[in-house]
């Protein structure tokens, strides 16, 4: 029997609006599969946290400025991703309600985004990649590609399960950062775009490890 080709390493991108299910189902995928996964929203949090505590406004000059004094790095683990500025571990202080308020200006700096796509492209896979623009702008060539949508008000409630605020007031919260990030977030022409609002998270994940052991066997 003639040897079978040899795959590239697997990439699967998971993409979608806020809150829409992304770290959980990436992490839930990345574990079924033995993987690590690569959470781009961590490092733009990163970069606008840096940004905040250098005091300076959110220009793209002072976050640039701020990355390159303090270098940060990802730490890419299957359970969940930690972001590192030496030893200082900042993974806490990435969902803070500064961080969330400041996060969309910054994401949209052209030099920002290179220093996140440089850093995500350094990793080598197999791995998963959860994000906006992982299956368009940063991953093209990946065989699976997921984007996660569900109903802002299906979200708000998810999200008011963990926080202990008011589920309109996180609603009205979502529908602003899924607008301010519209440019960067669109499923790419060849993704499976997947409602979680009638699936729980075992469901999500499920349905894409499905898809994508069948993208592996070719
Ligand atoms: N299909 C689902 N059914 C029920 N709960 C879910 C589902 N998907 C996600 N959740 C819950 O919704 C919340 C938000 O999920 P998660 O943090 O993974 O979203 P995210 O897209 O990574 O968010 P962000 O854009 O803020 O980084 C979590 O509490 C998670 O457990
Ligand atoms: N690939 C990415 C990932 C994230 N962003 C922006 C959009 C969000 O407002 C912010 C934080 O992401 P989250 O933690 O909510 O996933 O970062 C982006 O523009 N591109």
């Amino acid at each position: 029997m003639p040897a079978s080709p040899s795959l590239p390493p697997l990439i699967v991108t998971i993409d979608g609006v806020a809150a829409s299910g992304k770290s959980s189902v990436s992490s839930g995928v990345a574990r079924a599969l033995g993987v690590p996964y690569l959470s781009s929203g961590l490092l733009y949090r990163a970069a606008t946290l840096l940004g905040l505590e250098a005091g300076a406004d959110l220009s793209e000059a002072a976050v640039l400025e701020a990355l390159h004094t303090h270098p940060v790095r990802l730490e890419p683990l299957a359970q969940g991703n930690r972001v590192w500025q030496g030893e200082r571990d900042l993974t806490a202080d990435l969902h803070s309600t500064a961080v969330d308020h400041g996060v969309s200006v910054v994401a949209v700096l052209p030099g920002v985004r290179e220093w996140v796509n440089a850093q995500l492209r350094e990793v080598a896979p197999p791995f998963v990649a959860e994000g906006r623009d992982m299956g368009t702008a940063v991953f093209p060539q990946a065989p699976a590609k997921f984007y996660l949508t569900a109903s802002p008000r299906v979200r708000a409630g998810r999200r008011a399960q963990e926080r202990p605020e008011d589920v309109d007031a996180i609603e009205a919260a979502l529908i602003r950062r899924d607008e301010l990030d519209r440019v960067q977030s669109a499923p790419a022409p060849d993704a499976v775009v997947i409602d979680t609002g009638p699936l729980d998270l075992a469901g999500v994940i499920g349905a894409i490890l499905e898809r994508v052991v069948a993208v592996d066997q070719g």
